[in-house]
């Protein structure tokens, strides 16, 4: 049978302090080890003059076309009439912030194992930085009901019924901006079959920020670029999620009722051979209020090879490799993984 995500990151486990949060109620004052220093740059960019991302609607007759462009110029766009119910997100965001509210010996009984893929904890690259992010998370891959019975051994069902529910409006939306992707970049079908199957990757990360003493020095969730092919992503109506633009710093995605964000990851970035970037994004924190976001990462299943598609005789950037490959670089170095994969650099090792 073939590996399964969870599967695939077993064999990079992580260490325990690296994966228990702090009980963040308990904190008047933010505690050093999650005050991070001060970059210049930090305060600067946090509204963008004129330069924002890009809200596509799904049913504009030209949505491929922006959709091309937005994935060349910013690796994300906000998505209208995406076809999800939102009813299902409201609901989506109702049970995440039961989940969260709960006191932290309730929800250490979901805590992540260390060779695990699944349950609550600190986001998984954390063991990267210094200083600890202002963050609990719960990640999801298919039926969440071995974590969640710990929780609530008597009330796990309808937790898990709308997560399920919500992955599987995902698998949908995401199945449709895959064709429209794949056919700007002229993928061919025998090249994509695994696209509308059931061979796919996919999780579901719930995200909490609490409400923060010293929001300045803090950091919700450190700059990364997603594993994914793309993300969609909720964010509740408070903004927090700031994408880094090339020449102009981290602007802020500002939260639109009824729109999803979508922002494009490291498989879509090495597939389109560097044409598609993969978005570097962050997640700020405020002293008002919490904040909730739900990231669903959707790619092609751990053995599919990814090769860099090259067009006009041009050469691939990336050494082709498969996924569970690229995952098991990437739990090593992290921001790193890309350039250790590029054709265009020499390697030491
Ligand atoms: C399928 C995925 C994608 C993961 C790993 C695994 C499960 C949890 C995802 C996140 C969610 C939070 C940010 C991130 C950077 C993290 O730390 O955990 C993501 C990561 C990735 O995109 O690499
Ligand atoms: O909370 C957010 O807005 C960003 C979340 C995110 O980047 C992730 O879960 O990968
Ligand atoms: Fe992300």
């Amino acid at each position: 049978m073939a590996t399964t995500l969870s599967e695939a990151y077993r064999d990079h486990p992580l260490h325990l302090h690296h994966i228990i949060p702090l009980d963040f109620s308990s904190f008047r004052t933010l505690p050093d080890s999650h005050a991070w220093p001060q970059s210049k740059d930090d305060n600067d960019h946090l509204t963008s003059n004129g330069s924002c991302i890009p809200i596509i609607d799904l049913n504009d007759p030209n949505a491929m076309e922006q959709i091309g462009l937005a994935c060349e110029k910013w690796g994300a766009f906000q998505l209208k009439n995406h076809g999800v119910p939102l009813n299902l997100i409201e609901e989506v965001e109702e049970e995440a912030k039961k989940l969260f509210s709960l006191p932290s010996k309730e929800k250490i009984k979901a805590l992540r194992s260390a060779g695990g893929a699944t349950g609550y904890g600190r986001a998984r690259i954390s063991p990267f930085f210094p200083k600890y992010m202002w963050h609990e998370g719960f990640t999801i891959m298919g039926s969440p009901s071995n974590d969640v019975k710990k929780i609530w051994p008597n009330d796990y069902e309808y937790f898990c019924d709308i997560m399920e529910d919500y992955q599987k409006q995902m698998k949908t939306l995401a199945e449709k901006i895959t064709n429209i992707i794949f056919n700007i970049l002229g993928i061919s079908k025998e090249q994509n079959k695994w696209v509308g199957s059931n061979n796919h990757c996919e999780a579901l990360q719930l995200n909490f920020y609490p409400c923060c003493p010293d929001p300045k020095k803090a950091m919700g969730l450190a700059p990364h670029t997603d594993t994914s092919l793309f993300t969609i992503l909720h964010q509740s109506q408070t903004s927090g999620l700031q994408i880094f633009k090339e020449g102009v710093g981290y602007v802020t995605v500002d939260p639109h009722p009824n729109t999803l964000v979508v922002n494009t990851g490291d498989i879509l970035h090495i597939l389109s051979n560097s044409r598609f970037r993969c978005s570097l994004h962050r997640a700020v924190v405020n002293d008002v209020k919490d904040r909730y976001s739900v990231a669903y990462f959707y790619g092609p299943p751990v053995d599919y090879l990814v090769s860099p598609l090259v067009v006009d005789g041009s050469l691939p950037r990336f050494r082709s490799l498969s996924v569970k490959d690229y995952i098991g670089i990437k739990a090593k170095n992290l921001g790193g993984a890309l350039s250790l994969i590029s054709t265009l650099l020499d390697h030491d090792d």
